[in-house]
């Protein structure tokens, strides 16, 4: 039996909904939450066998972002028991928690339960405004008692994910954020920047190779100078809008 006190929450979160919904899952399982963000982890993170982990990543084309993907693998699971998070903005997940589940048992967690969380769509920001909201916390009180349940279980097993093995394949929009006349250089964006995409002597500019286009740039900047550019916007905006008006669920697969 793990004998949780407290829980682990290790995100990628570039816009922060990630961060949120995990939170709010480990909140309402009622134990004390330790806060770990894979872009700051820069060697080994070790974890036992009677730790307790929660590992969300946003949903990318259907995937998890490669740089999370890589940033996992500084993750050594010791048999930490892990609850997996793929957080998605409305349209689909696709194959992101069965890849994300496949990497933390790469390195050696067991997957305890996994879930599909929604947030608010990080490129189309009226795409599931403001979840995860109200509901979706009541909702993960009783994600979180089902979870304690059944890792009160002898013998547990590792639940069955959807998604497809080879995964499906995902290009990012040959696209930059592109910054207008605003723009007071304060640096934050070069700061924040997950990736260093962004110099800090021209914040202005980003480096098209470096870029996982991740938003963060976008959303941290306090005089909206950053934008992705009108073409991708009105792309986005009509693939997203037969998902606009639909509230989609948060999954649990136990
Ligand atoms: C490059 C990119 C690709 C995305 N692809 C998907 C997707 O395939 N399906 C989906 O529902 N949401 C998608 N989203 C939305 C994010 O998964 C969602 O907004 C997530 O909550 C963002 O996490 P964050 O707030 O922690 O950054 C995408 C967002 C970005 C930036």
């Amino acid at each position: 039996m793990n004998k949780m006190e407290h829980i682990t929450v290790v995100y990628f979160s570039p816009t922060g909904g990630t961060r949120k919904a995990c939170l709010n899952l480990a909140m309402e399982m009622g134990k004390k939450v330790k806060d770990v963000d894979l872009c700051s982890l820069e060697g080994e993170y070790s974890f036992g066998s009677e730790d307790t982990v929660i590992v969300g990543v946003p949903v990318f084309g259907g995937r998890i972002p490669g740089y999370a993907a890589e940033k996992l693998t500084y993750l050594k699971g010791g048999g930490a028991v892990a609850l997996t998070a793929a957080v998605y903005g409305n349209r689909a997940f696709e194959d992101a928690l069965l890849e994300l589940d496949d990497c933390l048992k790469a390195q050696g967690f067991r997957i305890g339960a996994g879930t599909a969380l929604l947030a608010e769509h990080s490129m189309v920001r009226d795409v599931a405004a403001g979840r995860p909201d109200n509901q979706d916390r009541k909702e993960m009180a009783d994600f979180g008692a089902r979870i304690l349940e059944k890792l009160e279980e002898e013998g547990w097993q590792e639940p069955q994910v959807p998604g497809n093995r080879p995964y499906r394949d995902w290009k990012q929009m040959p696209v930059i954020p592109l910054t207008n006349a605003s723009c007071i250089s304060c640096g934050l964006c070069a700061a924040r920047c997950p990736v260093q995409a962004i110099p800090v002597s021209n914040p202005s500019s980003t480096d098209q190779a470096r870029c996982i286009l991740c938003m963060r740039c976008i959303s941290v900047c306090p005089v909206k100078a950053r934008s992705l550019p009108e073409q991708a916007c009105a792309m986005l905006e009509q693939k997203l809008s037969p998902v606009r008006d639909i509230r989609r669920e948060n999954e649990l697969f136990l």
